[in-house]
């Protein structure tokens, strides 16, 4: 192949005359370690010497190691030097193996499998010319195929034949169906790129087709005839009259030299239940059965004339393959990937990190003197194995969105089972409002029963573990000391109203002032209690540094609703005089949450001292929010498990 570029000692493990002379790539592109199992699986075939080969006195220089995954290539150097170099790929199938080990060893039919759920794979057979891509692909006797099954396939029978005989038996197997409606629908198309022109296969008589892109199905051949199997006869046909339209030449390393790249695809449409909702969707698999024109050297092939042209164009264009697959394996971000300077490169697109599954075989000649071209092989199928392709299934883009729909449907539904489990409601019937108020924690009734003067309490919302983010959020905001404070307390009650409202207003906050502690606020940190309009704050309790709670009189609380303009009122903090929050603005102005800190100090208060809080004794300060962020905020944290509860 025309991959000279690739030099040999990057990429393949060496020994000189049995010593390890170093390894040099132990992280190299095709390195085990990091493929995954989307990488394009690679395997080596190596074909055996042929009779004019032994003839000739040839040795092997190409053998597989004992865990059938490495081949090792020994290259004479002067003298008695000898160069072993080892490349790991795979799998490896040896000149011995006869056609249904190799099916069996690249395991075809997992590919074949998946092309029956919709997806699309490929099958690439590369090489130097008369490597044995053909006989891999469609045997020895291609186009004479006449087969009714497995039992009936020749020995010599290539992926393509064994491939279709497979197929043919699955559908058979899964169109088991009461409906009696036919699930499974085959076409076949077969085309080759001959220097640099796509030629049906099927219809020999047409003009060269045209390869056009399209934003759903990448680089397509237009016109192409897609002929309906109903039955293997018919794909043995398709077969048959492609494989006789196909240029073939002779040159001195191959009799039955392609000439062209050719690609045998078979669709198969599944219509299929997915969702199992009585909607069946179609999924559009994709079996690509890819046999590359080998690269040749002219020095070796002696082509000339037409065959020279020829062999320019295939030389060209398995050069650009190599520059795609180089570009891939290497995986830079930004790099642009050459698809688009050849045909071939440009219809390989889907198959070689696009949304197809894809399997290469590397074919290469057992035969000493052809030790350059193997080794140029097996650093291209090398690279190739780091190639990351992201398979997919192949549907219309409505069916796409209504499957990802019906997914989404099914999850939520499954979070609403869990969360009226957690609630002890039953698990059918909508969540309804009614059913939110009833179901406050006892908490939180015991603590409306301490509110005194007040509005009736505002809805609750139900999810504690939620409000529990809500808490987390305010308490990091005003550090430690806010933690396990009464803040929910106020949003449990607000939260509801004021989304009836649709805003966050200082109505809003029309509820619950807390009692002193009530609410589980800490002794030691700032209460933020809930500003009730109505209700007196000089009613309400502030905490001593003794601990008790003691009635007191706030001055002009009016000031500090007039402080939080223009955004909106969430509640008020007040602390004692021994814990001065420190850095309240600091913490509040990040998060757009802010903390007007209205007076403090460390005086202690002594006891009988008149409890009323003044500058010197106390802080105290509202908290205001920004609306939009306050609400995202709530967003973010999911806290909407009512209906309609944030308004936009
Ligand atoms: N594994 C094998 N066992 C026996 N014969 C083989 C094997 N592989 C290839 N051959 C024989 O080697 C010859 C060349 O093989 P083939 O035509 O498949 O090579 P190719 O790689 O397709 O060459 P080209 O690129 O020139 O088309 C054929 O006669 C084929 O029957």
């Amino acid at each position: 192949m025309a991959t000279q570029s690739f030099k040999a000692r990057e990429n393949g493990n060496e020994y000189q005359n049995g010593k390890e002379e170093g390894n040099t790539c132990p992280r190299s592109p095709g390195s085990d370690m990091f493929r995954s199992t989307n990488n394009i699986k690679v395997y080596v075939r190596i074909r055996p010497l042929s009779k004019d080969e032994y003839a000739r006195g040839e040795t092997s220089c190409v053998h597989i190691a004992r865990d059938e995954h490495s081949v090792k290539v020994v290259e004479q150097g002067y003298g008695y030097n000898t160069t072993t170099r080892s490349f790991q790929f795979d799998g490896c199938v040896g000149p011995a193996a006869e056609q249904h080990e190799v099916m069996q060893t690249v395991e075809m039919k997992k590919l074949l499998d998946k092309v029956l759920e919709g997806y699309s794979s490929t099958v690439m057979a590369c090489g130097q010319t008369g490597s044995g891509k053909t006989f891999t692909m469609s045997g020895r006797e291609e186009g004479m195929h006449d087969k009714k099954g497995y039992e009936d396939c020749w020995g010599d029978d290539g992926l393509i034949a064994r491939s279709a005989i497979y197929l043919f038996e699955a559908i058979k197997a899964r169109s088991f169906n009461k409906d009696q409606t036919k699930p499974y629908t085959l076409r076949a198309s077969y085309f080759e790129i001959y220097c640099e022109q796509v030629n049906d296969l099927l219809r020999l008589d047409a003009a060269p087709r045209d390869v056009k892109w399209s934003s759903r199905d990448g680089f397509y051949v237009e016109n192409l005839l897609l002929v309906d199997c109903d039955t293997l006869e018919d794909v043995f046909s398709v077969l048959n009259e492609g494989g006789k339209n196909r240029k073939v030449g002779s040159h001195e390393l191959n009799k039955d030299s392609s000439r062209s790249h050719c690609i045998m695809t078979l669709h198969v449409d599944s219509l299929c239940d997915i969702t199992g909702d009585g909607h069946p969707i179609v999924r559009y698999g994709r079996m690509l059965f890819v046999d590359l024109a080998g690269s040749e050297r002219l020095k070796k092939s002696k082509s000339s004339g037409e065959m020279l042209k020829e062999t320019g164009s295939i030389n060209r264009s398995l050069f650009t393959l190599g520059k795609v697959i180089s570009a891939l394996s290497e995986g830079k971000k930004g790099d642009v990937v050459p698809y688009r300077e050849s045909m071939l490169t440009k219809l390989l697109m889907e198959s070689l990190g696009g949304n197809s599954l894809a399997l290469m075989i590397a074919c290469v000649s057992s035969a000493a003197s052809a030790v350059d071209e193997t080794l140029s092989t097996l650093h291209y199928a090398t690279c190739a194995k780091n190639i990351v392709n992201a398979p997919s299934i192949n549907m219309d883009a409505r069916d796409k969105i209504m499957m990802k729909l019906q997914k989404e449907i099914a999850h939520l539904r499954e979070e609403n089972k869990m969360l009226r489990t957690k609630l002890g409601l039953s698990l059918d019937g909508d969540l309804t409002f009614p059913e939110a108020i009833q179901s406050v924690s006892p908490m939180a009734t015991k603590h409306r029963r301490q509110t005194r003067n007040m509005p009736p309490v505002g809805l609750e919302i139900k999810c504690p573990t939620e409000l529990k983010g809500l808490e987390k959020y305010f308490g990091k905001e005003f550090g430690e000391e806010a933690s396990g404070l009464s803040t929910l307390a106020n949003f449990q009650d607000v939260l509801p109203q004021q989304s009836a409202r649709g805003s966050l207003t200082l109505e809003s906050l029309r509820c619950m002032p807390s009692q002193g502690d009530s609410f589980g606020s800490s002794q030691q940190g700032p209460t933020l209690q809930a500003y009730s309009e109505d209700d007196a704050w000089g009613d309400n309790c502030e905490k001593t540094t003794d601990g008790t709670s003691t009635p007191c009189v706030l001055s002009e609380p009016r000031t500090i609703r007039a402080s939080c303009e223009p955004n909106s009122f969430l509640g008020m903090y007040r602390g004692s005089v021994n814990v001065k929050p420190k850095g309240l603005q600091q913490f509040s102005r990040r998060n757009r949450v802010s903390v007007d800190h209205l007076g403090g100090s460390r005086a202690r208060l002594k006891k009988g001292y008149p409890r009323r809080i003044g500058k010197q004794d106390a802080f105290q300060g509202s908290i205001t929010v920004n609306q939009a962020a306050f609400i995202k905020k709530l967003l973010d944290l999911n806290i909407s498990p009512v209906d309609g509860m944030v308004n936009f």
